[in-house]
């Protein structure tokens, strides 16, 4: 008799979010969030007391006020436009797959979604770090999380990671489905692919090379063999993809790219999004359409930090309007190019980019 197939399960993985939008909730997200060594990459000492001293004292309350702005009658933004996507790609994978979502901070946690998946037979994995382009601090933090829990118990199943989907038609197709009617609607004369920053250190790490990150001033406008995996490369790359689906000409006339989020003192990756903008505004843009194409979802940074905050900044600067074009959230051509992603990757070997991206940097091979 024929061995019966393993039963196959499709792990969604997202950042997280807070439980509700309040002080408590948030510094508890904050705390695990920011404890992370693949976030804040400092000696262990000195994170305890940034994070104690310095961010938990005052950042939750203003955070939580942040949230409030945002927050749904069904929670989270991050969180209810996950666990919709979820679930139609649950529905159009018919029962190939069992599907569930795990998020690297807060809840439902990746260790209760892959406990899940196991309670239901799964022994065969592919997961899906659901952000475009990877970064130490979003995609490698959820794999090795993922990776870890997995190895925990006494029998390893087998795990295949979804790669970086930054250049993937897919992804490029559903966004531009996504923003086209926006763009039009919003008679926009110029776009902004505002992508979350990262410290400019996390992008020299991740540089083979050592030698090629930052070095000049057009090092991310193609990719190579030595940028493969930096961060900032991988933007340019999607911003190019989106540019050219929206008939968009050349970039600095019709577009720009910049990076939102910074926190704390050290160089991010730039141009900063807070500084774009109202140069933008002083050039003579009037209506901006913004895209977040580091997200898949829309959450605290796109609706709060771009629809609210960002829009004020640029109306003060002398913009007319400011449209930010929704996520991909749950809309239907994701959730084809997401089930795309998933059979492809099942079709290949297992990434080892991705599976050495979560190896911690000492014990990696050079
Ligand atoms: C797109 C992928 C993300 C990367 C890369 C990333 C890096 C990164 N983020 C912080 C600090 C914060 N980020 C916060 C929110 C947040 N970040 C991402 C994604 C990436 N972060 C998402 C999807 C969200 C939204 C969560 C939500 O609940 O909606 C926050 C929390 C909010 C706040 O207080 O501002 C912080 C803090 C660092 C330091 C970092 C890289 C080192
Ligand atoms: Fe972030
Ligand atoms: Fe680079």
């Amino acid at each position: 008799m024929a061995t019966p197939a393993a039963k196959r399960g499709l792990l969604l993985v997202n950042l997280g979010t807070p439980d509700a939008p309040e002080t408590g909730p948030v510094r508890r997200y904050l705390r695990e969030f920011l404890s992370d060594p693949r976030v804040v990459d400092i000696h262990p000492v000195g994170r305890w007391l940034l994070l104690n001293l310095i961010i938990l004292p005052v950042r939750p309350a203003k955070s939580a006020e942040a949230y409030r702005k945002i927050w749904m009658k069904e929670g989270s933004p991050l969180l209810v436009y996950s666990q919709a996507l979820t679930a139609a790609v649950a529905e159009r994978l018919g029962g190939e797959y069992e599907v569930e979502l795990g998020m690297r901070y807060g809840n439902p946690s990746i260790p209760d979604a892959i406990a899940r998946l196991r309670s239901r037979g799964v022994s065969d994995f592919t997961v899906l770090p659901l952000y475009p382009q990877e970064a130490t601090s979003s995609s490698s933090s959820s794999l090795a999380r993922t990776y870890e829990v997995m190895t925990e118990g006494w029998d390893v199943p087998n795990v295949r990671a979804v790669p970086a989907f930054y250049d993937h038609p897919g992804f490029l197709d559903a966004f531009a489905t996504v923003a086209r009617p926006v763009i039009a609607e919003a008679r926009a004369d110029h776009v902004l692919f505002s992508f979350h920053g990262v410290p400019e250190r996390h992008v020299k790490k991740s540089d083979p090379t050592g030698r090629h990150c930052f070095s000049s001033a057009g090092c991310c406008d193609a990719m190579t063999d030595a940028n493969r995996h930096c961060y900032r490369a991988q933007c340019f790359a999607t911003a190019r993809g989106l540019a050219q689906r929206l008939g968009l000409r050349a970039q600095g006339e019709d577009w720009t790219v910049s990076f939102q989020s910074r926190l704390g003192r050290t160089p991010w990756v730039k141009p900063y999004t807070d500084v774009v903008l109202p140069e933008l505004a002083q050039r003579g843009v009037k209506r901006l359409a913004v895209m977040c194409p580091a997200f898949v979802a829309d959450c605290l940074e796109t609706l709060e930090e771009v629809g609210l905050r960002a829009r004020e900044q640029f109306v003060e600067a002398g913009g007319e309007s400011l449209t930010l074009v929704p996520s991909l959230n749950a809309h239907p051509s994701w959730v084809d190019a997401v089930v795309r992603l998933v059979r492809e990757s099942d079709a290949a070997p297992t990434s080892v980019a991705a599976l050495s991206a979560a190896v911690p940097e000492a014990t990696r091979a050079r």
